[in-house]
């Protein structure tokens, strides 16, 4: 842990209907180890001493949510989410607008990615501290890389030297992220994470490596993946 812990926003989209999960429940409702998901991963982001607030976005019909939000840890405030995961921090950038300046960190995580290691997250804002732009946790890929088309005929094995797997937290400053966000969604682009606005808007964020354990609870199976990990980091803390 740092000595000067760097000041940061949390934006937490939890707005997500979890459709490939295929629950009833959504995903970020659904409880590890006796707590929602969506708790474990405030959780993680809360216990960073640099932590300003959180911010995050649920579904407008969600009423899961405010039960849950008296036992969240850190101070949290909801907002509501949108169609997409980008219009969720969007909504989330929006309400932050009013409480921070434009150069203040925003750390976006999604609420399905509750393993988040607190040196991983240390690392990230410790090494992005003095970047004029901001970066993300990533993973270099270590599988070899096919492009197929879609009869799922393999065209090409892609040179994967320089390939990443994009995690999250990712590392903005808030008012060029706000920018960057709105106008890349008012153009049209496909936005399936903060980085990817910020690159089209020409600036280069920077990889920072994470760890493997950083899942996203997308299917069924990463559940179980979720549990074990979570359950790994614990008795080793
Ligand atoms: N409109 C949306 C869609 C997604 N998310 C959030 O973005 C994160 C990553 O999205 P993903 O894993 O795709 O979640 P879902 O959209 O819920 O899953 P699916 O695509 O299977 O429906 C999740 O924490 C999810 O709650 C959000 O806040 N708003
Ligand atoms: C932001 C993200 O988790 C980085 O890997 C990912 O892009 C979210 O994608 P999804 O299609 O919303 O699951």
């Amino acid at each position: 842990m740092s000595t000067n812990p760097v000041p940061f926003w949390a934006v937490v989209p939890a707005a997500g209907a979890g459709r490939r999960m295929g629950s009833a429940t959504p995903k970020q409702y659904l409880e590890i180890h006796g707590r929602a998901v969506l708790h474990h991963t405030v959780a993680r982001l809360a216990a960073q001493p640099g932590l300003r607030g959180i911010v995050i976005a649920v579904d407008a019909a969600d009423e899961r949510f405010d039960a849950l939000a008296a036992d969240l840890p850190g101070p949290v405030h909801r907002v509501t989410g949108g169609a997409e995961r980008a219009d969720s921090v969007l909504a989330a950038l929006d309400h932050l607008a009013g409480h921070a300046a434009a150069d203040d960190w925003v750390l976006v995580h999604d609420a399905a990615r509750p393993c988040l290691r607190t040196d991983d997250l240390d690392h990230l804002l410790t090494t992005l501290a003095d970047e004029p732009v901001g970066g993300l946790l990533g993973i270099p890929v270590v599988d070899t890389v096919k492009h197929a088309d879609t009869d799922g005929v393999v065209d090409a094995t892609v040179d994967r030297s320089g390939l990443w797997r994009a995690l999250t937290p990712q590392m903005f400053r808030l008012g060029p992220l706000r920018t960057a966000l709105g106008e890349a969604l008012a153009a049209g682009v496909p936005v399936t994470d903060e980085a990817s606005a910020v690159e089209w808007a020409g600036h280069r964020p920077r990889m920072v490596e994470g760890s493997a354990d950083n899942v996203k609870i997308t299917r069924p199976e990463d559940l179980a993946l979720a549990a074990l990990y979570l359950g790994h980091q614990q008795e080793t803390a």
